[in-house]
């Protein structure tokens, strides 16, 4: 575990270029449309979140043309490289483990070792830590590989809720069980699956994340699959992105009303360039936000984005920040000008909610959010999270029914606050930007950054914030 870190900033202005890495949600589509296309498609500029470097090294193992490769290994001997006996503990492994530097260090303490039998000893196993996104587009992916393998993730990851996808996958045709309660990760993935039918319903306002991992996989069923989207679609610009993306590599879709459709078709030969990470970018909007004088280059970002997150630069205009698209990048610059806006939606585009809702109670303006039904069930749940950490500069967030409202009336500034990051990188680097108006801000556990952000400190210190106790890993 890492020792906590101290953020301070001497002056409220902020200038330079800070490049950020590739966008988590394009990059884990991105690696398993490569994985699909059996190398057709190639991924450009992969995320160095950890949630991509860890999907990155499951597909690196586990993907249709390592198949050949891996039963002839099988076949010979029980491979020591990607199997793991069912009842070992999941410390630290080889293959399908990610690079020590990466996020495992914070779960493998409270991490469940499997329980129930897992029967033949052909059984792979498959640990994707705290990453949701690989967790759903795996879980959709690995049924079609053939194999036997146990995918699993975090405590916290062993509480997300996947029940609606495995139904899914079951009636597709996938062999899938529970390993230890119903709903939820580990799942024991079983060979033999066989498309029992082509049309699915599913309900939309729980995660996108299952309706995007069941269109990653439909060009490559045999049936291909219409999806029906029962009810509303919450995050729905993540959706978007999917079908974007597989149009880019050749795959056509329709989207009437409420049902997608895609064909069994064949991938196109070409290059995924993933773009830098927009919810990444947000923190620079909101420390801009903070600040008197602002003046930020990021560099490879672009107005057209497929990420429904680029729409912070339309949140953060409220707050005086503009955004001008020239030199191959985005120009942040800070106007003094009133906040006028006080309500906020969230639902397309939850990973900004708390960015933004720390802004708002930083700058003591109350204000109204809606959309924040999902937040409850990623990384942790993060109204809470927010609700605890704001209440430590006397800032209540408080709900009724959907809405969520922000009283700054009894805002204080302490000298120091210390703030919890819950397992989630989000916190971390939402509250982060708090250093321009509180003196010292003091973070633990640090390292939850690494899932999508690695370079965030180092990024800070270079933006000329003090980050006292940061080291590289
Ligand atoms: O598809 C994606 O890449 C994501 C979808 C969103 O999740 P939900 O659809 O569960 O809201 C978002 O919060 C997550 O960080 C990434
Ligand atoms: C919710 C998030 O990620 P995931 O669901 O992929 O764990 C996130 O990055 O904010």
């Amino acid at each position: 575990m890492q020792a906590n870190i101290i953020i301070s900033k001497a002056t409220k202005t902020l200038s330079g270029t800070i490049q950020l890495t590739g966008s988590k949600s394009e990059c884990n589509r991105a690696l398993i449309i490569e994985a699909l296309s059996k190398g057709k498609v190639k991924v450009l500029n992969i995320s160095d979140a950890a949630d991509a470097v860890t999907l990155a090294a499951v597909l690196k193992v586990h993907s249709p043309w390592s198949i050949v490769h891996s039963q002839a290994v099988a076949d010979r001997e029980p491979s020591t490289i990607d199997r793991q006996p069912p009842t070992m503990d999941h410390g630290p492994s080889t293959m399908d483990r990610q690079p020590p530097t990466m996020d495992h260090r914070l779960s493998t303490i409270d991490r469940q070792p499997p329980t129930m039998d897992h029967g033949p000893s052909t059984m792979d196993y498959v640990d994707i830590g705290p990453a949701g996104t690989a967790m759903r587009f795996l879980t959709a992916y690995l049924p079609l590989l053939d194999k036997n393998i146990i995918i699993t993730g975090t405590k916290r990851m062993q509480q997300r809720p996947i029940g609606i996808l495995v139904d899914a996958m079951r009636k597709l045709g996938a062999k899938i069980d529970y390993q230890v309660n119903e709903g939820f990760p580990p799942l024991q993935i079983h060979s033999g699956f066989q498309q029992k039918t082509d049309r699915i319903s599913i309900k939309g306002n729980i995660s996108s994340q299952y309706i995007t991992a069941l269109l990653l996989i439909a060009p490559s069923l045999p049936l291909g699959l219409t999806l029906e989207i029962e009810g509303e679609l919450t995050s729905k610009p993540y959706v978007e992105m999917t079908l974007a993306m597989l149009q880019q590599v050749g795959i056509q879709h329709t989207w009437d009303d409420n049902n997608i459709h895609i064909a069994n078709q064949p991938f196109k030969e070409t290059s995924i360039l993933v773009e830098p990470d927009w919810s990444a970018a947000s923190y620079w909007y909101a420390i801009a936000a903070l600040c008197d004088e602002a003046e930020l280059f990021l560099p490879a970002l672009t107005p057209y984005s497929l990420q429904g997150d680029s729409v912070i630069t339309e949140i953060m205009a409220n707050f005086g920040i503009t955004s001008q698209f020239k030199d191959g990048g985005v120009h942040l610059q800070k106007e003094a000008k009133p906040i006028l806006r006080k309500i906020f939606d969230f639902k397309e585009c939850p990973d900004l909610a708390q960015t933004v809702i720390v802004v708002c109670a930083a700058l003591g303006h109350d204000a109204t959010f809606t959309g924040l039904e999902t937040l409850k069930i990623k990384e942790t749940d993060r109204v809470a999270a927010l609700q605890n950490e704001l209440a430590k500069i006397g800032v209540k967030l408080t709900e009724k029914g959907q809405v969520y409202k922000l009283d700054c009336s009894e805002k204080q500034i302490p000298e120091k606050v210390t703030i919890r990051t819950y397992e989630d990188h989000r916190m971390a680097m939402a509250f982060a930007p708090l250093a321009l108006v509180v003196p010292q801000v003091e973070v633990e556990e640090p390292q939850v950054v690494e899932k999508s952000y690695p370079a965030f400190w180092s990024d800070l210190e270079k933006a000329g914030f003090k980050v006292d106790g940061y080291s590289i890993a």
